[in-house]
């Protein structure tokens, strides 16, 4: 690989002695890795429905080292089963360390690796706000966050700022893994290489400064931002740091306290090599010890009275009686609300919650999103497969099956749910969306 002669310059002025191991890691292939959804699955299920062998990375106890390409079209892929992760990138969830209960926001979320973890780690409770500023990834992160069933999520496509000062004040955690120059990335994309100058270096050290300042506003008091990049420039790592510390005295910089990688440069954060098990990344950890006042008002919309009701019978006619009470109505979609949430106006929100039907005519549709977010034995017909089943395959791919009964029926692997059909007449209707599906 042809790395730029700047790049190997500064390389070398940051590690001296060990420049020459850090060069031969790029004659060897890059590190990939699956992550486990632990919302889904367990590890042993997730072993048993890969048919590629899975090691422990020291980054989280959810990341693996595994093959990360042609994964795509397996059943426990379609089943959310894990998310395709080079490992070290679970490091900053890992530093994050959200809890089930709070709220937490990640600012740059798309295409979902840092969220789907953080969401894993919540187990559901709590708020987690999934912000994207470039739409068309932000769809990207949706569609990721209901392969893995996330329920308690808000999708968001909005300008970091203005999303920070709508929010202010708001949040226990927040994560900014920031756009960088991505020199973790060369050995994975050789683009990255292509793209990468000083001037773009100095450019990102920029815009990460602005991304952190408007990440700032809206963490409470006592709360936590983590920064993360997957890039080893100092300028976009400690020098973003000692800048943000410089300009917002009501942040303390938090000791990073983890076993995997080495301690940054002049601060107790954490760097990571490829000679340390991963691709590479920082994280930074910051306190707000200073007072912040939060004026953000609850959600407003749910439904009550007859609609609730109504929505209720509908989850019970597919899910049995554990029946949510938080619902709202956004156009044609009917949403299960998660049990945290704010006034939303403003804020290019793409979903809340998760999508229990699209309406059709005077009655309900049931989605995709809601029987993904569903095991098998909650929903009241479901049918299951081995994971090399020939019946899943010709699901994934959009077919009709054999199957006695009537009504929406879960279709699952190993009791992990990956879609739903209608059965009548012996068949069940394929309902797994079109633009999911494999090929033929
Ligand atoms: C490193 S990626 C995030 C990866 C993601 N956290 C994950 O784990 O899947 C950075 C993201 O920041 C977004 N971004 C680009 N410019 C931005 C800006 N000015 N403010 C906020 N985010 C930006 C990019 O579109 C990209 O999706």
């Amino acid at each position: 690989m042809e790395l730029p002669l700047v790049f190997r310059q500064r390389m070398q002025k940051l590690l001296s002695e060990e420049y020459e191991t850090f060069l031969s890691c790029y004659e060897k292939p890059p590190y990939q890795g699956v992550r486990l959804n632990s919302l889904k699955c367990g590890e042993e299920t997730l072993r048993a429905c890969l048919p590629f062998s899975i090691s422990p990375s020291p980054f989280s106890p959810l990341s693996f080292y595994g093959p990360g390409e042609k994964v795509g079209t397996l059943p426990a892929y379609h089943a959310g089963m894990f998310y395709s992760q080079e490992p070290s990138a679970a490091s900053a969830v890992t530093v994050l360390d959200p809890r089930p209960g709070e709220r937490v926001l990640d600012l740059c979320a798309a295409p979902g690796g840092k969220s789907s973890q953080i969401a894993a780690l919540m187990l559901g409770e709590g708020l987690l706000w999934s912000n994207e500023i470039v739409r068309s990834r932000a769809k990207i992160l949706l569609s990721n966050l209901e392969r893995m069933g996330v329920q308690n999520a808000v999708v968001s496509s909005c300008h970091p700022q203005k999303l920070c000062e709508s929010l202010t004040g708001y949040f226990d955690r927040v994560l900014v893994d920031a756009p960088c120059s991505g020199e973790g990335m060369f050995r994975r994309e050789p683009n990255a290489v292509k793209e990468w100058s000083p001037e773009n270096v100095a450019a990102c050290a920029q815009r990460q400064g602005a991304v952190l300042d408007s990440a700032a506003l809206a963490v409470k008091e006592g709360g936590y931002l983590v920064y993360s990049t997957c890039t080893f420039s100092e300028e976009e790592n400690e020098g973003a740091v000692e800048a943000f510390l410089r300009r917002h005295p009501e942040f303390q910089l938090c000791p990073v306290e983890v076993e995997f990688g080495r301690p940054a440069l002049r601060m107790p954060a954490r760097r990571i090599y490829p000679m340390e098990g991963g691709e590479g990344h920082f994280v930074a950890k910051f306190r707000r010890t200073g007072a912040c006042s939060c004026r953000v008002r609850p959600f407003a919309g749910l439904l009550t009275g007859k609609e609730l009701h109504a929505a209720q019978d509908f989850y019970g006619s597919l899910f049995g009686n554990q029946k949510p009470q938080r619902f709202a109505i956004f156009g044609e979609r009917l949403l299960i609300l998660p049990e945290e949430m704010p006034e939303t106006v403003g804020m290019q929100v793409l979903r809340a919650g998760i999508e229990l039907g699209e309406r059709r005519g005077n009655r309900w549709e049931p989605s995709h999103s809601v029987f993904q977010s569903r095991a098998g034995c909650d929903c009241l017909r479901s049918v299951d497969f081995a994971p090399d089943a020939p019946e899943l395959a010709a699901f994934l791919r959009g077919e009709e099956l054999e199957c006695s009964g009537k009504g929406y029926t879960a279709v699952c692997v190993s009791g992990v749910t990956t879609g739903f059909g209608k059965a009548s007449g012996g068949k069940l209707k394929n309902k797994y969306p079109k633009g999911l599906r494999n090929l033929k």
